[in-house]
Order: structure tokens, then sequence, then C-alpha cells
């Protein structure tokens, strides 16, 4: 059974189909890349799966269990964690307590017993510090741990993002333009990390990007986004010789 499987989803916007007909599925430990040129759509299916909107027609199908429509939270908790395109950290904390509040459900004391301070909520609380801690050497941002999240530089406040997600544990991590705004040795860098972190942690990775060169180093197979329809499917070397993709791409790099 595939860890995910999505049928014939359909979003429309007003008079603006953005998802058309959508089928994917991903198995248990893949990494599929979810590309497309600008506005082909791959948001929209990214906010499908995770609950931030609700499909006209469809269904998301996660280790079994039909998601769609549910509210975020309850999709978070069934194991599926994102990133968004534009970072959204808590940017006044710090990068520890950052990654500290992803291991909320961890926790194993009561609000009485971090009301009254008793010991097992100072042991608890060392317990998810390590945890987090753990999580930050994994994207190198450890010494930076009692940092302020803003005042990182752009492309550590997307690692941070990243381990955040991480460690809530999930089988399934969506990853929505992981690399925006990077130069490319950063962007050579995390592609490397991803690719690391799917072998580490045993899960499944979707990473949707608009830049088609960027996947095809890191992706074992790609769906290709256009107009809301899949164009095109399969292995990266199929998709870099795929002529509807060369022309959905016309004018850019591929
Ligand atoms: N909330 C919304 N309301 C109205 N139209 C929307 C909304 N979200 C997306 N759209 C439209 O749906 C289409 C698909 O947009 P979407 O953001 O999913 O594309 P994308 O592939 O992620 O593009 P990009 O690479 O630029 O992020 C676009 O025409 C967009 O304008």
């Amino acid at each position: 059974m595939s860890l995910m499987e999505i049928k014939n989803l359909h979003k429309s916007f007003g008079g603006l189909t953005a998802v058309l007909n959508f089928n994917f599925d991903i198995e248990k430990e893949e990494l599929v890349g979810l590309i497309g040129p600008n506005g082909a759509g791959k948001t929209t299916v990214f906010n499908l799966i995770t609950g931030v909107y609700k499909p006209d027609e469809g269904r998301i199908f996660f280790n079994g269990q039909d998601i769609a429509g549910l509210p975020p939270y309850t999709i978070c908790k069934k194991g599926i964690a994102r990133t968004f395109q534009n970072i959204r950290l808590f940017n006044d904390l710090t990068v520890l307590d950052n990654v500290k509040i992803a291991l909320h459900k961890d926790v194993p004391y009561s609000l009485m017993g971090a009301i009254c301070r008793t010991p097992r909520f100072f042991r608890g609380e060392k317990k998810i510090e390590d945890k987090a801690l753990e999580y930050l050497k994994i994207f190198n941002l450890d010494n930076k741990k009692d940092e302020i999240a803003s005042n990182l530089p752009y492309g550590e406040q997307r690692r941070l993002e990243i381990a955040r997600a991480l460690a809530t544990s999930p089988s399934l991590l969506i990853l929505d333009e992981p690399a925006a705004g990077m130069n490319p040795q950063e962007t050579h860098d995390l592609m490397n990390l991803i690719a690391s972190i799917r072998e580490r942690f045993k899960l499944s990775i979707l990473l949707i990007e608009h830049d088609m060169s960027l996947v095809m180093g890191v992706c074992e197979r790609i769906y290709v986004l256009d107009y809301g329809q899949i164009i095109a499917e399969g292995l990266p070397e199929k998709i870099r010789n795929d002529k509807k993709v060369i022309e959905a791409y016309l004018g850019e790099e591929v």
C-alpha cells in the first residue's frame, strides 16, 4: 500500500481551476518531486494535502485513511509535516524554542506539574531540550541555539524550518520550494541534506519546486504539473526529455 494516494483531486477558485483531476502516489521512504512552472498549481496541491484548503472533489488517502478536508492540526498529528514557501518561524523565539515547540506532543508532564515546577517537569524539559538539540545538530544549527530566529541568515532560517517540521516525527515531510532565495552552494548543500534526512529518518519526502534542475539530482520520481494538470510522471531522465515538459518550461533552462 502506498503511504499516500491521491485520486481525482479538483480545486477551483471562483472561475479559475487551479487543480484538475490530480492523481498522485508516494511510497514509504520515497523521495518524490512535484514540479511545474509558476502558477501551475503546486502550492494549491500542497495546501489541499495539508488541510489548508478543502478539495471540491477527490480523495487523499494517507496510510489508507481518507484525510481530504480534515483540519491542518489533525493532518499534522497523523504524520504529515510541512514547510512553507515563505518561511514561517516563531520569529521572536530562540532557535532552540522553535524546535522545542514542535516536540510539545512528547511532553511527559501535566499542566499542574509545569505550574508547580515538579521534578518530573524539570526531567521532562531536559529530555525535550536534548531532543531539540539533536535536531539542531543535524542541521548544523546547534551553535546558534540561543539566537533569536529572525536574526538568522535566510539559509539558516530555511534549515531551522525543516528541523522544526522534522521534530514532529512525520512519516511524510512536504517541502515547499525549500531552496527559494538560497545561493547555489546553499542549494546544493540543502539538496544533499534532504537526501540524507530521508535515509536517516526513513521517511517519505515530497519536494515541491519550481526549478526543475534542482529536483533532478535528488528525487527518485517526478510529477510535472502545468495549468493544474499532471502532464508527465516518471524517472528524472524521462522527465528531462519529455516533449510536453520542455514545452511547459519553454524559455527556461531545463
Ligand atoms: N487562494 C486563491 N484564490 C484565488 N486564486 C488562487 C488562490 N491560490 C492560488 N490561486 C490561483 O491558482 C493558480 C495556481 O496557483 P499556485 O500558487 O497553486 O501555483 P504554483 O504552481 O504554486 O505557483 P508558484 O510556483 O508561482 O508558487 C494560479 O493561477 C493562482 O493565481
